[in-house]
């Protein structure tokens, strides 16, 4: 074990356990040392069969457990912020699910307390950037052989929404992904957000607006529009058009397996981020793990996890008033590059 790096996991619901089970069974050159949930039988329950894991009810101890190097951060984001100034107490790298802290002022904090290390340790969980379809899109972008990006449609479709889902929710936990995808398919940031809302579906709960219009317009002068439809009732769908001046690329149009019966043939529809995304986790935490072990911290960083958290802060009050809503960052301190890559 002791070649190992020893990850503590805080959190063990749906993201934490499975996060828990790639640590042991996908993820090469690290295991699981320590778990934390204030549920406790959460947390057994996630650990259980595994050697040499010790599990807690509080993060901080989980953090200061015996063989624990790194952290992974899987608890509701408002316990993100606590949970990252423990981790960087203790000089540790970690990887936090998304959204890094969900409110502005939290995650600013963030950036300049990892600033003030002069060094990175947090990798934020937009594990869209490690997906195969969305690495070919950038990859064909970067390349240039498109012309300039004009545009990009997004669709950001949920069977269904768990229970406490709110309206800003739709925007500041769905969406973040595609205001992270934007800001780095395109290398931009998001300048100014509109939402509009149609006829909330007879599926979502009474009260939720859903689905959602979001419009984003970036530093210089493209759109990104994003429906976000959290109750569809059918299935996992997550797609991206980029409409350039020499052509179009989309992905997303579920290719997968056609299955042929005598009466008739169906696609397989993904039902949840945890089978249309798989290799996508299983390719995040791998980097994750083997830049901790070179000494390093790669991957989306803590100025583009607070740069979703402003975007996103506009992009609720844009919902709430029915106003376009322009975006303020705060100074990028020299630590960050602007969108990193
Ligand atoms: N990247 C993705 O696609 C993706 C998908 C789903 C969820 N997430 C993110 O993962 C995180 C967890 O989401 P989830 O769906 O697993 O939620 P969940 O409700 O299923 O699980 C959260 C767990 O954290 C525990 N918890 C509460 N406070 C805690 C604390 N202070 N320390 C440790 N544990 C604590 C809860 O008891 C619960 O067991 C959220 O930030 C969410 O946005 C990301
Ligand atoms: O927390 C989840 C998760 O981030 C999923 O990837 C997203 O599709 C959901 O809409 C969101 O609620």
């Amino acid at each position: 074990m002791g070649d190992l790096l020893g990850v503590a996991v805080l959190g063990a619901g749906h993201m934490g356990a499975d996060h828990i089970r790639r640590l042991d069974r996908v993820v090469s050159g690290a295991r699981v040392a320590a778990v934390a949930d204030p549920d406790l039988d959460r947390a057994r329950e996630a650990a259980a069969g595994l050697a040499g894991v010790s599990v807690h009810a509080d993060p901080a101890a989980a953090l200061d457990a015996p063989d624990v190097a790194a952290v992974l951060i899987a608890s509701p984001g408002p316990a993100h912020e606590e949970a990252l100034l423990a981790a960087f107490a203790r000089g540790l790298p970690v990887l936090c699910e998304k959204p890094m802290v969900p409110d502005s002022t939290g995650a600013l904090r963030i950036v300049e307390a990892e600033a003030g290390l002069g060094r990175r340790l947090a990798q934020i969980g937009f594990m869209r950037r490690y997906d195969a379809e969305y690495r070919r899109l950038k990859a064909l972008l970067d390349g240039g052989g498109l012309g300039r990006p004009l545009m990009l449609h997004c669709t950001h479709r949920n069977v269904s929404s768990p229970a406490g889902f709110t309206s800003a929710m739709l925007i500041n936990s769905s969406v973040s992904h595609e205001i992270d995808a934007a800001r780095w398919l395109l290398g931009q940031e998001l300048t100014a957000v509109t939402v509009l809302r149609p006829t909330a579906s007879t599926g979502a709960p009474e009260g939720l607006a859903d689905p959602q219009f979001v419009l984003f317009e970036t530093e210089r002068g493209a759109l990104v529009d994003v429906e976000v439809f959290v109750n569809s009732g059918f299935g996992y769908q997550v797609r991206c058009e980029a409409v350039c001046e020499a052509g179009s690329a989309r992905i997303g149009d579920d290719h997968t397996m056609v299955v042929t019966t005598r009466d008739g043939a169906r696609e397989e529809v993904a039902q949840d981020y945890l089978v249309r995304f798989a290799d996508a986790y299983d390719r995040e935490l791998q980097a994750w793990v083997d830049a901790a072990r070179r000494g390093e911290v790669t991957g989306p960083d803590v100025w583009d996890g607070y740069t979703a958290s402003v975007v996103a802060e506009a992009g609720v009050r844009a919902l709430e008033t029915g106003r376009r809503v322009a975006v303020d960052l705060a100074p990028r301190p020299d630590l960050y590059t602007a969108v990193s890559r």
